[in-house]
C-alpha cells in the first residue's frame, strides 16, 4: 500500500451544535492538509474551530458532512484502524499527585499494556530524566504538561495532536512544550499542534494552517507565508542633520519614504546592504539599519480583516504547498497507542 504523504486531510469538514439559541457552527467547510514529519500549527482565533476539528479527527465529535482522513484512513468510519497511531491531549490526564512522574507512568503503561521500558524512554524524550523520581505534586505546569506528552508518548503514536498545550504556563513552561515540540517533529514524528497565539507557533512550527470562522485561510510552510506577505521594510536612521539628504537620495532612487520616530522607513524594502551603499556613495551614513518583515500575527490580520463579523464574506483561501513545498520529513516509527480524550460538552458528540 502506498505511504500517504499527508497525515491529516480533511474536504469539505462542517459540523454545526445544537444549542438553545438554534444551531452554531463549529466548523463551517475545513479543508486541511498536513503533511507527514515536523510541527503543524493549526492556527486561529478563539471560536474559529479549531477544538471542534481536532474532536472530529478524533472521533469524539461527529462530522455534520465532508471528510477526513488521518494516514490515509477514513475518520471516524475507519477510525480504529488508524487510532493506535494518533495521541492527543485535549485535556490533561490525571495523575495520582503523591506518586513519582515515573511511577505515574509505570501504572499508565501497565494500563495500556505498553512495555514498561518505555517510560525511561519517554521520559527522556520530553526532557524530565533529571525530575523524574520527584512526586508530580512538586512539579511546575510546564513539567505537568511534559508529563502528560511524555504519557501520550507510550504506545509510541506517530501523529500527535496537541489543543493549545501552552495554555496557562508562564514563558519557562511554553518554552518547555515549544521545544519538546520541537524535538518530537525533529524525531520524525508529525505533531499538530493548535494555537491562537501566533507568535508563539511561528517559533516551532515547520507549516500552518490558518483559519478563521471555520475555514481554512492559508496554509503552507512558515518561511513562505512570511515571505509572500506584503509588509516589509527597512528602517534606516542617519544623523538628524542627514535625514533630509537621506530622504531625498532615496526617493531619488526610487524608493518609497516615510518617516517614523526621526528615522526613515523604506516601504516593501529588504536589501538593507543595497540602502546602505545607496547611502554612503552620497557621504551619508546609517547609524542604525533594520529590516523589519512582518510576523504571522500580520500575515493572519492581512488574510481576516475583510471578514465580516457574522457575515459570509470569507477571503479565498491560500495554499502554498508548491512543488518541493512540503516538509520533506518522513518516517518514525510504527506506532501502536492512542489517548484520544474524552468527550463531554454535546449531546451531537460520539465516540469512535
Ligand atoms: N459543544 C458545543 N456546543 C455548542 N457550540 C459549540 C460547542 N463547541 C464549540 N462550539 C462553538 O463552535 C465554535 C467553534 O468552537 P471551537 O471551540 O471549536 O473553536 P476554537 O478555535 O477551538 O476556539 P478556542 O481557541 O477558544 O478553543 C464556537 O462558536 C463555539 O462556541
Amino acid at each position: 500500500m502506498a505511504v500517504p504523504d499527508l497525515a491529516i486531510e480533511t474536504h469539505g469538514l462542517r459540523k454545526t451544535y445544537r444549542t438553545v439559541r438554534g444551531r452554531t457552527v463549529g466548523v463551517e467547510s475545513l479543508d486541511l492538509a498536513v503533511p507527514v514529519g515536523g510541527v503543524h500549527g493549526f492556527l486561529g482565533p478563539n471560536g474559529s474551530g479549531k477544538t471542534t476539528t481536532i474532536r472530529m479527527l478524533l472521533g469524539l465529535v461527529r462530522p455534520d458532512s465532508g471528510t477526513a482522513s488521518v494516514f490515509g484512513v477514513e475518520v471516524p468510519r475507519h477510525l480504529p484502524d488508524v487510532v493506535a497511531r494518533v495521541g492527543a491531549i485535549v485535556e490533561s490526564p490525571k495523575f495520582f499527585p503523591a506518586f513519582s512522574a515515573r511511577r505515574n507512568l509505570v501504572l499508565l503503561a501497565d494500563g495500556i499494556g505498553a512495555p514498561r521500558t518505555r517510560v525511561d524512554e519517554v521520559i527522556e524524550q520530553v526532557g524530565l530524566a533529571g525530575r523524574s523520581r520527584d512526586r508530580y505534586r512538586t512539579y511546575s505546569l510546564g513539567m505537568k504538561q511534559r508529563l502528560a506528552i511524555a504519557a501520550t508518548l507510550l504506545k509510541d503514536p506517530d501523529l500527535l495532536i496537541f489543543d493549545e498545550p501552552t495554555n496557562g504556563l508562564d514563558p519557562a513552561g511554553i518554552h518547555e512544550i515549544r521545544e519538546t515540540m520541537r524535538s518530537l517533529g525533529d524525531q520524525g514524528k508529525t505533531v499538530l499542534v493548535s494555537s491562537h497565539i501566533l507568535a508563539e507557533v511561528e517559533q516551532v512550527a515547520d507549516t500552518v494552517s490558518i483559519v478563521t470562522r471555520g475555514r481554512l485561510v492559508a496554509s503552507g510552510r512558515v518561511a513562505d507565508l512570511l515571505g509572500e506577505a506584503t509588509g516589509a521594510s527597512v528602517l534606516v536612521r542617519v544623523a538628524p542633520d542627514d535625514v533630509g539628504t537621506a530622504e531625498r537620495v532615496l526617493v531619488t532612487a526610487g524608493h518609497v519614504v516615510r518617516s517614523e520616530d526621526g528615522a526613515l522607513v523604506v516601504d516593501g524594502a529588504t536589501d538593507a546592504a543595497a540602502l546602505n551603499r545607496l547611502l554612503g556613495e552620497q557621504g551619508v551614513w546609517a547609524s542604525e539599519i533594520v529590516v523589519r518583515r512582518p510576523d504571522l500575527e500580520q500575515v493572519f490580520l492581512g488574510l481576516t480583516q475583510h471578514d465580516v463579523p457574522g457575515g459570509t464574506s470569507h477571503r479565498s483561501e491560500r495554499r502554498l504547498w508548491g512543488g518541493g513545498g512540503r516538509t520533506a520529513r518522513h518516517g518514525g516509527p510504527d506506532g501502536t497507542a492512542a489517548d484520544a480524550g474524552t468527550s463531554d460538552e454535546s449531546t451531537d458528540e460520539v465516540r469512535a
